[in-house]
């Protein structure tokens, strides 16, 4: 039951780019258009990295005319400034992913709670770091992996438990950018190593959620095991030399009980192809003995679903989820990292720490396998180290 006062929680914002913009406007639509009850998202600090001016114009533009008058949003012109705020309880960090490890290093040492956009880091040794000092300085930690927090995915998770399609045998997913790289600036994040650029990392982070999220997070999580046997083909933008296109298939043990022992992981990313398919087809196919769920809209912001079930006589169904109030779909994700901030839980279970990792490690064996290399200096573990890589 939801409690009579909903409980403030206070934000700080880490970069003020695009999807700090979007984040944010969600972060505060009214909570009970979602029927979120219990929560009021407020914004008490933002800072930008390139000027006090930038953060101060987000504020303006952004959080002012969406928020009470009476909250106060304090404005910086570096990130060392925002984590020393008293009057915030949770940092959203959205600078670019090169830059997540050492962002969130200054967050969490400072002994403020995160919530990291995707992919959480560069490397999984990177994650597997962050998430100990989480731990050890008991601060709450979470990679915003938004998709999984939308009421679609939880039902396709909850029909996948319910056996609805029976026991898993393949997932196929496609996301993709719709972005032609020849008309980025060279030094766009897309195409730009010193920000870890590559669909891989940018997109490709997506299309594992979904393998993850399907055939290994609704397994028991005391006998489930890591896919394995990953083989994947990636092919690279030729002026950048980063990564365009992967596709890759691994395998995933399946519980002693189902038929099949084992369930495949197809998945596949480009910068080119559009964001879904062009006749608004399905992106996410999931295979069952019983039937199939087809997930239609683009796979990181899905829309709808359709269920068809192998037996002759049996419906097919289609389900649509509107995102309410107009928003992107950022709110869900925040409304479930307050609410682990307010209960005083470290993780949260919708996005445990060891399925980051995971799928940071399935990104490492695929870029071994295609020798994608960073610069030293965002892949170290080393904190702190200045990075600095934006166009001169
Ligand atoms: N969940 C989602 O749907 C999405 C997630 N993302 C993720 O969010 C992150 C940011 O993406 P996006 O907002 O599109 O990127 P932008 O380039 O629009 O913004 C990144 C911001 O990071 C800050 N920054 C800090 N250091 C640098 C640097 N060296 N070079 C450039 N920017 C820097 C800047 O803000 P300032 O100057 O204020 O410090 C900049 O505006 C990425 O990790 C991406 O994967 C991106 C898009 C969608
Ligand atoms: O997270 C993301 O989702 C939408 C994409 O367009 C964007 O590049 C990516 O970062």
């Amino acid at each position: 039951m939801a409690p009579a006062t909903p409980k403030v929680v206070r934000w700080g914002l880490m970069a003020t780019g695009d999807i700090a913009r979007t984040f944010a406007k969600d972060l505060l639509i009214d909570p009970k258009s979602r029927g979120t009850e219990d929560i009021i998202h407020v914004v008490t600090g933002v800072a930008s990295s390139s000027s006090a001016a930038s953060a101060e114009r987000f504020k303006e533009e952004i959080v002012q005319p969406r928020q009470p008058s009476e909250i106060a949003c304090n404005t910086y012109g570096s990130y060392e400034e925002l984590v020393q705020d008293p009057s915030i309880d949770l940092v959203y960090i959205s600078s670019p992913h090169s830059h997540h490890y050492q962002n969130c290093m200054l967050a969490l040492s400072n002994g403020k709670a995160v919530l990291c956009e995707k992919p959480v880091t560069v490397t999984s040794v990177q994650a597997h770091k962050l998430y100990e000092v989480a731990r050890e300085k008991s601060l709450f930690f979470m990679e915003a992996v938004w998709t999984r927090f939308f009421p679609l995915s939880i039902t396709i998770r909850q029909m996948i438990q319910d056996g609805v399609i029976g026991d898993l045998v393949r997932v196929y997913v496609n996301n993709s950018t719709g972005t032609d790289p020849e008309a980025l600036d060279p030094s766009h994040r897309y195409l730009n190593k010193s920000l870890a650029g590559g669909a891989l990392l940018d997109i490709g982070v997506y299309t594992l959620t979904w393998l993850f999220q399907t055939l290994y997070h609704t397994q028991n999580p005391e006998t489930r095991r890591p896919p394995h046997s990953l083989s994947s083909l990636v092919e690279f933008h030729e002026s950048s030399g980063t990564d365009q296109m992967t596709s890759l298939v691994m395998r995933f043990d399946m519980p002693s009980n189902s038929r099949l022992k084992t369930a495949h992981g197809i998945a596949t990313t480009s910068m080119v192809l559009p964001d879904a398919t062009a006749d608004g087809g399905p992106t996410v196919h999931i295979y069952g003995l019983k039937g199939e769920i087809q997930v239609w809209g683009p796979a990181h912001r899905p829309q709808s679903i359709k269920v068809i079930p192998n037996m002759i006589g049996k419906e097919a169904f289609e389900r649509k989820f509107d995102i309410p109030a107009g928003g992107h779909g950022m709110f869900w994700e925040a409304d479930a990292a307050a609410r682990c901030w307010i209960a005083e839980e470290v993780e949260c279970r919708t996005i445990p720490w060891d399925e980051s990792i995971l799928v940071m490690e399935t990104v490492d064996e695929i870029r071994r396998q295609a020798n994608i290399v960073y610069p030293t200096e965002i892949e170290t573990t080393d904190y702190p180290v200045k990075l600095d890589s934006r166009p001169k």
